[in-house]
Order: structure tokens, then C-alpha cells, then sequence
């Protein structure tokens, strides 16, 4: 039967990033993808020009409207930009009993521009954390989440260790923002063991989206059932093809390539 799988997150207009990066991966895994907006933000490669919330009750209504009806054997989300949306979108999934949650805890996209305010981490860290199967923090976000510095492994141990006692149950300190420059290397940890997930650093400014896709890529497979380690091996996988086969679009940080772990895939069955 066909998985569904939910995004709740901003708009890029760029198409790299956001909720379009979110449903192209849901569709390239092979799950059903919905969405409910937080937030429309006028971007493109070059940075974020504009940023609108929407309502509250904009955001209760779409997340209501799939709940009644649809129902979601996973969901993310990504930019929630305000305490009052973190607060409802946990109420929400709290009414509809959804267990695989995945949050990506997106604070500042790579231009700089803000798409979480400061005051919300408290609400992120009191709401919505305790929610989550999955948490992908990059390593910055780690740092706002935890107050530690993160440079050298054990920092990195130190500060998963510390997400894990808000209540969530696996986290994924990824390695984009790391100053190793021959590896990108992220931190998984299931409250008991930790292990690496490495892979070789591209060298590219086509970056635009990479936290977005791979989180996705792990909802989607915990929507097709996967357990959490296996889902973020296909996740990995997924995202490493998309910065690797990448494309020029725009003047700036172009988006990654979500179609290349279906096409590799397909090249290797021929
Ligand atoms: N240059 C790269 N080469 C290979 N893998 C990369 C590279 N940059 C990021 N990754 C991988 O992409 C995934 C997303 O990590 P990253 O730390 O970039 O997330 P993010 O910071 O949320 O994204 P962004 O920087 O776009 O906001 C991780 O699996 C990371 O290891
Ligand atoms: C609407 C929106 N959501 C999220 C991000 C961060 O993207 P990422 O961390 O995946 O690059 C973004 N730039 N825009």
C-alpha cells in the first residue's frame, strides 16, 4: 500500500530548500507527499529576499485538514519561524497520535537570513523535541539547542547525549558545517551507541537544500517502514547522489540534484 508521508515547513520559491525539496524527495522515494505551509518566503539561489507567515490557524487548518482525512505514517518539519506555530504543531501531532516524527530544527538558511526566532528555541526544546523518533540538527543548530561548543568529536558526543535527555529518541548531528574538507561525517545516536555515517566531501557552492533533503529522505523511509539506522543509510545515500550529480541553476547556491539516487538506482538494475 502506498506510504504518506507529511512536511510541515516554509516555502522556497527557489525550489532547492523548503517544502518543494521536502515533496520532490517524498516522490523520488516512492511516498505519497502533503504539506502544510508555516510560512511562504521569497528565495532564490542568490538568498532569502522575504519571509510571510502565515496564521496559526492556517497552519492548525492544513495539518487538521490531512489529519481528519489522510493521516500520515510519517512527518517532518522544517522552518516553523515562530513559538506560536512550534506550539500548535505540537499540539496537532499529539492529537493524531503520529509517531514518526522527524525534526529538523532549521534556524538560519545560508544566506544568513533568520527562519526561526531566537525566543522560539525555547518552545522547540520544550514542545516539540520530546515529540520527536528523529532529530537533524547541523551543527550550528546543535550549539543554539544544547549551548555547548561543538568542534572536536567528543564535543559532538557530549552535545547529542545532552538532546537525547530533552526526550528525543535518535539524533543526527550532521557534518555540512564541519572544517574536515576531505569528509562530511554526521553523528547518529540512539541513546545507547553511537555510530558514523561518512561520506566524501563534494566541493561545490550547489549546497542549497541539503538539510531539508536528507531529513526528508529519513521520513520517507520511516514511512515505508524502515527502521531509524537504516533509514538515514538510504538518506545518506540520497543526499550524497544529489550533491554529487549536480546542476547550475540560479547565481548563487544552486539546489542539489533530488532525481539522482532514483536515476543511479535505475542504471544499476539495466
Ligand atoms: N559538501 C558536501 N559533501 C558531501 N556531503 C555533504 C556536503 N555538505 C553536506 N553534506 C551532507 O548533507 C547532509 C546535510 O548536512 P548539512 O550539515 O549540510 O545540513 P544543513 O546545514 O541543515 O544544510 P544547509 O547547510 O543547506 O542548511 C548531511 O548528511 C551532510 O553530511
Ligand atoms: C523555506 C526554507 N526552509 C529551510 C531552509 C533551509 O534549508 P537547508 O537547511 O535544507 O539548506 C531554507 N533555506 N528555506
Amino acid at each position: 500500500m502506498l506510504k504518506k508521508a507529511l512536511t510541515i515547513a516554509g516555502s522556497d520559491s527557489g525550489g532547492g530548500a523548503g517544502i518543494q525539496a521536502d515533496l520532490k524527495t517524498f516522490q523520488e522515494l516512492e511516498v505519497f507527499g502533503m504539506s502544510a505551509l508555516t510560512a511562504v518566503t521569497a528565495q532564490n539561489t542568490l538568498g532569502v529576499h522575504g519571509i510571510y507567515p502565515m496564521t496559526v490557524e492556517a497552519v492548525v487548518s492544513q495539518i487538521q485538514a490531512i489529519g481528519d482525512d489522510i493521516g500520515a505514517d510519517a512527518l517532518k518539519t522544517g522552518m516553523l519561524f515562530n513559538a506560536e506555530i512550534i506550539v500548535a504543531v505540537s499540539e496537532m501531532i499529539k492529537k493524531y497520535q503520529w509517531e514518526n516524527i522527524v525534526i529538523d530544527p532549521v534556524m538560519i538558511a545560508k544566506g544568513g537570513a533568520s527562519l526561526l526566532q531566537t525566543e522560539a528555541t525555547v518552545a522547540l526544546k520544550k514542545y516539540l523535541l520530546p515529540l520527536a523518533k528523529v532529530l537533524t540538527p547541523n551543527i550550528p543548530e546543535a550549539e543554539v539547542l544544547t549551548g555547548m561548543t561543538i568542534r572536536t568529536r567528543e564535543q559532538k558526543q557530549n552535545a547529542a547525549k545532552s538532546l537525547y535527555e530533552l526526550g528525543v529518541s535518535h539524533i543526527i548531528i550532521k557534518g555540512g558545517h564541519d572544517e574536515v574538507p576531505t569528509e562530511s561525517t554526521d553523528l547518529f545516536y540512539d541513546g545507547k551507541e553511537f555510530y558514523t555515517f561518512t561520506s566524501k566531501r563534494i566541493t561545490t557552492k550547489n549546497t542549497h537544500g541539503t538539510g531539508c533533503t536528507f531529513s526528508a529522505a529519513i521520513t520517507a523511509e520511516l514511512a515505508k517502514g524502515a527502521n531509524v539506522y537504516d533509514a538515514v543509510v538510504t538518506a545518506k545515500d540520497f543526499i550524497q547522489a544529489a550533491i554529487e550529480d549536480q546542476f547550475e541553476i540560479g547565481h548563487g547556491h544552486g539546489p542539489t540534484n533530488h532525481g539522482a539516487y532514483r536515476k543511479r538506482k535505475e542504471k544499476a538494475y539495466l
